[in-house]
């Protein structure tokens, strides 16, 4: 009996994690017009490319597949990253990126947030650019990084009251001072939004290692706000609205290739995508096989290279 058991585990366990095989390539190039490509841990890490990435790029872009970049990680702007490409060596455009920064002033832009209002920034340079670019006016940002604070008696911590909006993404500069900034603003200033980019717990920010990603500053803030954010990065699906806008392509028809599950694989099931892990990143095979997860992709791989790689033999 215990063997029937173990057994149908193995069965069930089989087809929720499906390697890619040859057949399985082909027929996911044949069925897909549109590869959405996460970046940290599938693309790159850091500043380092995954092997045969550049090359697996051009032989989709050649089959007359459309490729796009959909990363959680907001420290770049659209321009920030098709330089980064480009100095990668691949050729990519802006409006083929769509990053959280982007997301989230396109998330003010969308609900009309009043442009005399402004938006206070636990972030990097890509957050106060994106909303440069949509016509608001950003605060905090890396500046701030650079602000000690001393708790003085009497000392009053002075703060601006027409901010309306906090948007917090990963933050190598977080400090104590934007912690208090951001937390007066989301209590004390009356509707102010509190945005997250992404909550990603860790990133491939370097070719060698895993580091802190988002999440654990967004949860500084949930801290000290007793708030949730409105958030706006994978696995929201608001950043889908856009591409579906620039592609009219039915999301059946494109696919999500990440490295995460709780943020790329699930925006891509939540979007109706197909979707394709791969262990490049910050995801490894016992962590997908472990009970403990309960988020499937349609098939996994080592990387990018092998969606190409297979579907020849
Ligand atoms: O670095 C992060 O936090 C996430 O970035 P990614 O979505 O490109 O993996
Ligand atoms: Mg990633």
């Amino acid at each position: 009996m215990a063997e029937v058991t173990t057994r149908e585990k193995e069965e069930e366990s089989s087809c929720k994690h499906n390697p890619l095989s040859p057949q399985s390539a082909r027929d996911l190039v044949a069925s897909v017009d549109v590869f959405l490509f996460d970046c940290d841990g599938v693309i790159w890490k850091g500043d380092k490319l995954i092997e045969g990435v550049p090359q697996a790029l051009q032989s989709l872009r050649s089959m007359g597949k459309k490729l796009v970049f959909v990363t959680n990680n907001s420290t770049k702007s659209r321009r920030q990253y098709a330089k980064k490409f480009l100095a990668l060596g691949i050729d990519v455009s802006e409006d083929e990126i769509f990053s959280s920064s982007f997301a989230a002033a396109m998330f003010l832009k969308l609900n009309n947030f009043p442009h005399g209002k402004k938006v206070y920034v636990v972030g990097e340079e890509g957050i106060l650019e994106e909303l440069e670019f949509a016509g608001f006016i950003g605060l905090g940002g890396p500046e701030d990084g650079k602000r000690n604070i001393v708790l003085k008696s009497g000392f009053q911590f002075e703060y601006d009251k027409s901010v309306g909006a906090v948007i917090v993404g990963l933050d190598k500069y977080i400090n104590y001072y934007k912690l208090q900034y951001a937390t007066l603003c989301i209590r004390e200033n009356p509707g102010c939004l509190f945005i997250a980019t992404n909550r990603d717990a860790t990133g491939n920010l370097t070719e060698s290692q895993e580091w802190p990603g988002a999440g654990c500053i967004v949860a500084a803030v949930c801290g000290s706000t007793q708030k949730e954010p409105i958030l706006v990065g994978k696995p929201s699906t608001f950043m889908m609205k856009f591409l579906v806008e620039r592609f009219q392509i039915d999301t059946s028809k494109m696919c999500m290739v990440g490295d995460r599950l709780d943020t790329d694989i699930l925006f891509g099931k939540n979007s109706g995508c197909k979707t394709l892990l791969v262990l490049s990143g910050c995801t490894s095979l016992p962590a997908l096989q472990d009970p403990s997860n309960n988020i499937y992709p349609d098939y996994y791989t080592s990387n990018v290279s092998d969606v190409v790689e297979l579907s020849k033999l």
